[in-house]
């Protein structure tokens, strides 16, 4: 909140540069890392310095909170202490960098973080929560424009809600989201037609073993066809198309939660599953639907142009996003002209 907008939008370059940078050049030396880390030398040159310009970034930040948590911490003491202590107008919220700051690993004697690992964690974590949420909505704009009738029907269900909320009181309210459950069909399809990651990050098995007749050796890397689970025609009846109804009652996803599991299948799961699945997944549907009401509510979503059909071709980024960005031409709805 804090940082002015040209730090901010230094981050976001830099965020950018690192993944699709290693995105698409450092796989390799997934393989035999050994001999690539020496054939791609160049490659890990750049990402080193790509690397480093985060850590100029993030360090200065790091060290600041770093500092302002230790002033709060000896406030508290000395509050604690009976001793009169000067109120200063900052709250202390706990943040995710005052997590890393005060983790230890267990494992390594209780040694706290190097700012080089809270640089890689604050990138990771940036990345993990930002992407795939940016990935997603544009998927669900583009089925809205697509498909008129769908946004239509949401946007009287927001009105219809949102209709009681105060005249000059802009935003939809959390507790408002919940009443809303086209919207959230809306963004479980988006996320069943479109999951942002196609897989799962690679996962392993700790001890050789046997799944329906595979064996699965130790340390083999494991995965999931994310994408194809949400899209298996055994399923799901016509899984190509849009049909947020699927979730709403009768449907084929009738009672599918936010994690994609149903009477406990596994129907999709856009967010992983089990002890590893993305711990963003509440957060992420919560901005989800909440951006989806607010874009919903403000204007009406149009084809850029009379006749443009919304391209749902993909291109493999960090996440698979649209390979020809969603245009879209952007009506105010008529309650701004009243
Ligand atoms: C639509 C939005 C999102 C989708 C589709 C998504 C999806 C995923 C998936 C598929 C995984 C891998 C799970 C696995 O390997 O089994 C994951 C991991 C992760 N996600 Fe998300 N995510 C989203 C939003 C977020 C947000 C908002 C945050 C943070 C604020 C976040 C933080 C993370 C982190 C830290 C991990 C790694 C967890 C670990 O390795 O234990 N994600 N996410």
């Amino acid at each position: 909140e804090k940082l002015d907008h040209e730090s901010i939008k230094q981050i976001e370059i830099a965020q950018r540069s690192f993944l699709l940078y290693v995105v698409s050049n450092l796989n390799v030396l997934g393989i035999l890392p050994q001999i690539t880390k020496h054939i791609f030398r160049n490659r890990l040159k750049t990402a080193t310095a790509l690397r480093a310009r985060q850590r100029e970034l993030f360090v200065p930040l790091i060290r600041a909170r770093e500092e302002f948590k230790r002033k709060k911490q000896q406030q508290q003491r000395r509050r604690q202490n009976g001793d009169q202590v000067q109120e200063d107008e900052e709250r202390f919220v706990y943040s995710y960098v005052d997590s890393l700051l005060d983790m230890e690993i267990p494992e390594e004697g209780g040694r706290k973080l190097s700012e080089e690992e809270m640089v890689a964690l604050c990138s990771e974590f940036l990345n993990a929560g930002t992407d795939t949420t940016s990935t997603a909505l544009q998927w669900i704009m583009a089925n809205l424009v697509k498909h008129q009738d769908v946004q239509r029907k949401l946007a009287e269900e927001i009105d219809r809600v949102a209709a009681g909320n105060a005249e000059e009181e802009d935003a939809i309210r959390e507790e408002d989201l919940q009443k809303m459950p086209y919207l959230k069909a809306v963004v479980l399809e988006g996320l069943r037609r479109h999951p942002p990651g196609h897989f799962v990050l690679p996962h392993a098995v700790t001890e050789e073993t046997e799944i329906t007749g595979y064996r699965i050796p130790k340390e083999a890397a494991v995965n999931f066809l994310v994408a194809e689970m949400g899209r298996d025609g055994r399923v799901w009846e016509a899984p190509m198309e849009f049909r947020p109804e699927r979730f709403m009652e009768g449907g084929d996803g009738e009672g599918v939660d936010a994690a994609g599991v149903c009477k406990g299948v596994i129907k999709m799961m856009p967010f992983g599953a089990g002890r590893r699945m993305c711990p963003g997944l509440g957060l992420a549907l919560l901005h989800l639907e909440c951006f989806v009401a607010h874009l919903v509510r403000e204007f009406e979503w149009l084809p850029a142009a009379e006749g443009e059909e919304v391209d749902l071709a993909e291109k493999p980024e960090f996440t698979i996003v649209m390979k020809n960005p969603l245009r879209a031409r952007l009506v105010p709805r008529s309650r701004h002209a009243a």
